[in-house]
């Protein structure tokens, strides 16, 4: 499996979701003819660049820390500015992860920079002979970030396919949430730039006095479905998706804005959703949810995991994930997350098993095999084995697999593992597992 690493600005991901996003002014003068001079200050070198830069120009491209970062060109549109018309290009960011593609004006770009699709041909070609085996790897890894499953054709077609987010804000509840992926929303709502959710029912409008005019008829003050836990200001919902299918579609349209590759299942029918909410008196506020197959063949006890951006990294994350396992737990099954996960799926839930299993690790005495982990955590085999690989736990000492556990060295990863999260009180917990009816 390639290593799945976080782009250096995660943190970024974050703040942009909460809206603290450069302003990227439109410069007062865009030249008219097609072609311009640009001035190259410092080797005092003249050259002449296109102002309508081609869809897969790679070019520098200054961000919003200022600073100059490899982008290569997804798109280009017409913008009206001022009676004349100039481009803006959506631009990917070829160090981060598709979150951070975004529209950016042509000042933004470091004309100098710009590489033909010529030069990257030559260019590529000189690099990979430079290149060895290993280092050539690396790169191919880092470039299917989060996709490993996912074979060369399919993310190709995948990329094509959704390459510029349609939406790019959404309002739900007292949050005004910058996107990060495209969604396939039905066509009357691609050219809307931002989209109304409810927050309780999650139907979408594209206009705020629709939702204006709706929030006084929705009924709703919770997701639709059962509570199955309680304890202080946070709820778990169990939704099903047979029984309110438009609230799952709905909920389905939503989580993809910010998971790029997940099929968008519209039989949901076959799926249950557990909506995380903090609840106060105006109603249960949705922070994340995940959705779990009603039968999974492979194992897996969970589809898809969203933390709604403005309430990442508080802990919400590992709380869903380990719920997941309490249900797998009730159900006497292990599980496994659908894969592929996301460089962020991956983070956490590598953060989770880690502290899970050491955890347990420290306070035994003796030996322990893998298959008793499991049958303590819920946890499928391969995923301990995989966890305490990385962590080089794992010796193979005659003829079998052996988990070295020094205490010192254990500790060390804990700390690493960063903090617990939110804490699941089984005995809140009140629910029997999913049964057919009829
Ligand atoms: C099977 C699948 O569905 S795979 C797809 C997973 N889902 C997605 O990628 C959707 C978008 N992402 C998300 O919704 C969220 O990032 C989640 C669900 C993956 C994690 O949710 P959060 O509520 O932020 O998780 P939580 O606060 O518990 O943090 C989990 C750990 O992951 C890591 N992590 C999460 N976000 C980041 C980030 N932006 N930068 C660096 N590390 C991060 C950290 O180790 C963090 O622990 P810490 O805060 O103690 O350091």
């Amino acid at each position: 499996m390639g290593s799945i690493s976080v782009e250096s600005p995660p943190e970024g991901a974050v703040a942009e979701c909460n809206g603290d996003r450069e302003n990227h002014g439109i410069g007062s003068a865009q030249p008219d003819s097609m072609e311009m001079e640009v001035e190259n200050e410092f080797s005092k070198k003249r050259k002449t660049v296109s102002v309508a830069l081609e869809v897969g120009t790679k070019v520098l491209c200054r961000w919003r820390d200022n600073k100059y970062h490899p982008v290569k060109v997804i798109e280009r549109r017409k913008v009206n500015n001022g009676g004349s018309s100039a481009y803006e290009y959506y631009v990917h960011y070829t160090e981060f992860n598709r979150r951070l593609d975004e529209w950016v004006k042509l000042e933004q770009l470091d004309l100098d920079s710009v590489i033909t699709e010529f030069d990257e041909k030559v260019e590529d070609k000189v690099t990979s002979l430079k290149m060895t085996r290993h280092q050539k790897r690396k790169i191919d890894e880092t470039h299917v970030e989060g996709h490993e499953e996912l074979d060369a054709a399919s993310l190709r077609e995948h990329e094509e396919f959704t390459k510029v987010k349609n939406i790019a804000t959404i309002e739900l509840g007292r949050y005004e949430i910058e996107t990060w992926y495209f969604s396939p929303f039905p066509p009357e709502y691609n050219d809307a730039p931002k989209l109304f959710f409810c927050e309780f029912c999650l139907n979408f409008m594209k206009r705020k006095e629709q939702l204006q005019r709706h929030m006084k008829k929705c009924d709703l003050k919770h997701p639709p479905g059962d509570e199955i836990y309680r304890s202080g200001t946070l709820s778990m919902f169990e939704v099903d998706g047979k029984k309110n299918k438009v609230y799952g579609q709905n909920l389905c349209y939503l989580a993809k804005l910010f998971l790029d590759h997940k099929t968008l299942y519209y039989d949901v029918d076959l799926f249950l959703f557990y909506i995380l909410c903090e609840c106060d008196d105006r109603g249960c506020h949705m922070v994340g949810y995940f959705s779990k197959e009603k039968h999974s063949e492979e194992s897996y006890n969970l589809a898809c995991i969203l933390t709604l951006p403005p309430y990442q990294r508080k802990g919400y994350g590992k709380f869903l994930i380990a719920f997941s396992y309490e249900l797998s737990k009730k159900e006497g099954k292990v599980g496994t997350p659908e894969r592929p996960l996301s460089d962020l799926g991956l983070l956490s839930y590598r953060g989770y098993w880690t502290r899970v299993l050491l955890e347990i690790l420290k306070k035994h005495k003796g030996n322990i095999s893998i298959k008793e982990l499991s049958d303590m955590t819920a946890i499928k085999s391969e995923d301990i084995l995989s966890t305490l690989q990385s962590l080089e736990l794992i010796q193979y000492r005659k003829g079998q697999h052996v988990i070295c556990a020094d205490p010192k060295v254990l500790d060390r990863h804990l700390k690493a593992a960063g903090r617990g999260g939110l804490e699941v009180d089984v005995s809140k917990l009140i629910w029997t597992p999913y049964k057919e009816q009829g």
